[in-house]
C-alpha cells in the first residue's frame, strides 16, 4: 500500500472539509420539555473524521464556515483542545447549522431533523476562499457528499477546491455518504458526484451509494440473498468499475452494516486495484450510537495510508475504530490508536 498514492501523502497536514453541525438529541418520550434539557453534541461528518485523526495523532486540520460570534470561538477553542488546527476556518455568515436526532435513533430515520437552511457553510459561494492559503501544508484533502447536496453553489465550492487541491498534487478522499434529506435543489447525486469524484484517489461508501451517486449497477437482488461471499463479490465489481471509470481513484473501500434486531453485523472491503481485502466481521446485539462510524471507518482508512500500513492492517484499524464508535454517545470517536488496534478482532 505504500506507493498507492505517489503524491507524498504522508508529508503534510490532512485536511477535512464540510459544514460543522451541532446535533440536538430529543428523547422519544418528550421528557425534554419537562426537563428543559437537550443533550447536543458537536458534529458533522468531516469534522469527525479530523476529530479522529486528530486524536490518533496525525495533523489534522478543518475547514468549515462558521459565523463570527462568541459561540462559534467557544467552537474553536474546543476544536483547538482536541488538537485540530482551524486555522483554515472561514469566519463569515449567519448561524452555524443545526440537526435534531432523537436519542438513539438513526440518521436513516424519520427522527432524523436538519435545521441548517442559511447557515454559515450553506451560504458560501465560488470565488471567496483562498485556496492557496487554505490548501498550504496540505498533503491529503477529505470531503464527503454531503457538502454538494446542500446547494448548487457548494457544490460549487466543492468543485473549486478540489480543483486547487489537484493542481497542488494533494491526494483525495471522498465519503460517498448518502443523505436523502438533503439534495433538495434540483439536482440528483448522478447529476453533480460523477464530477467531484473523478479528483478523488481513494472513494468509501457502500455499493448502494455508488449505485446511487455514480451510476455503478448493484445486481438488483442482491439483497434478499443477504449472503456475505454475495456482499464481497459486488463490493469487487463495483470496486473494479469505480476504477476502471475514474483514472485517479487507486482504492476503493466499501462498508456493509446490516441491522439485527436491537444490534447490527458489520464487515467491510477494501480493493486496491490488485485484490479485494475484507475484515474480520463483527456482531453486537446492541449499539448505543450509530452516528459517525462510517466516519470513523473513512478516519481509519485515511491513518491507514498515511502511515504507509499493510492494506489488510488498514482495513482491520478502520473497521475495528467504526465498531467501537458504535458503543460511544456523540458524534465523533473517543478511543485511541492502542484502544481501536487491541480491540481488532482475532
Ligand atoms: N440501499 C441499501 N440497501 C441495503 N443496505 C444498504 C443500503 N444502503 C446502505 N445500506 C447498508 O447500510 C450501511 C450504512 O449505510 P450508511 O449510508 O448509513 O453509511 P454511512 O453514511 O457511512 O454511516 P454513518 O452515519 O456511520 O456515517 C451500509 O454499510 C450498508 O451495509
Ligand atoms: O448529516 C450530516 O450532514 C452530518 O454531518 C451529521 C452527522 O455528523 C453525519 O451524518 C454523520 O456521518
Amino acid at each position: 500500500m505504500s506507493n498507492l498514492f505517489e503524491n507524498g501523502a504522508s508529508k503534510g497536514t490532512i485536511l477535512s472539509f464540510g459544514e460543522l453541525l451541532l446535533r440536538i438529541c430529543p428523547d422519544a418520550n418528550g421528557q425534554w420539555l419537562s426537563d428543559n434539557q437537550l443533550p447536543f453534541f458537536v458534529g458533522g461528518a468531516e469534522l469527525n473524521v479530523a476529530t479522529a485523526l486528530a486524536l490518533w495523532e496525525l495533523p489534522s486540520a478543518y475547514f468549515t464556515a462558521l459565523p463570527d460570534n462568541e459561540m462559534s470561538a467557544q467552537i474553536l477553542g474546543y476544536l483547538q483542545n482536541k488538537k485540530i488546527d482551524t486555522t483554515p476556518v472561514f469566519i463569515r455568515g449567519d448561524r452555524i447549522g443545526l440537526y435534531y436526532l432523537t436519542r438513539g435513533k438513526d440518521i436513516k430515520n424519520n427522527a432524523l431533523i436538519y435545521d441548517r437552511a442559511n447557515s454559515a457553510f450553506a451560504a458560501l459561494k465560488p470565488g471567496q476562499v483562498d485556496w492557496d492559503k487554505v490548501l498550504d501544508g496540505v498533503s491529503w484533502f477529505h470531503f464527503s457528499a454531503i457538502c454538494p447536496a446542500i446547494s448548487q453553489n457548494v457544490a460549487d465550492v466543492c468543485a473549486e477546491v478540489l480543483e486547487a487541491a489537484t493542481a497542488r498534487n494533494i491526494t483525495i478522499s471522498v465519503d460517498l455518504n448518502y443523505r436523502s434529506r438533503l439534495w433538495q435543489y434540483g439536482k440528483q447525486p448522478i447529476d453533480i458526484m460523477p464530477q467531484l469524484v473523478k479528483y478523488a484517489n481513494l472513494i468509501m461508501g457502500n455499493i448502494w451509494a455508488a449505485e446511487r451517486m455514480l451510476g455503478i449497477a448493484v445486481e438488483p437482488d442482491v439483497t434478499e440473498s443477504g449472503q456475505k461471499s454475495i456482499y464481497l463479490k459486488e463490493a469487487l465489481n463495483s470496486s473494479k468499475s469505480i476504477i476502471s471509470q475514474y483514472p485517479k481513484c487507486k482504492a476503493v473501500a466499501n462498508t456493509f452494516r446490516f441491522d439485527a434486531g436491537e444490534g447490527i453485523d458489520y464487515y467491510t472491503a477494501l480493493y486496491n486495484g490488485d485484490h479485494l481485502y475484507s475484515s474480520k466481521q463483527y456482531d453486537t446485539d446492541k449499539v448505543v450510537d450509530k452516528v459517525g462510524s462510517g466516519d470513523c471507518f473513512m478516519a481509519g482508512l485515511i491513518y491507514g495510508f498515511y502511515n504507509n500500513l499493510d492494506p489488510l492492517e488498514t482495513l482491520e484499524f478502520a473497521t475495528s475504530a467504526a465498531y467501537q464508535k458504535l458503543f460511544i454517545e456523540g458524534d465523533a470517536t473517543t478511543k485511541t490508536v492502542n484502544e481501536i488496534t487491541k480491540a481488532i478482532k482475532q
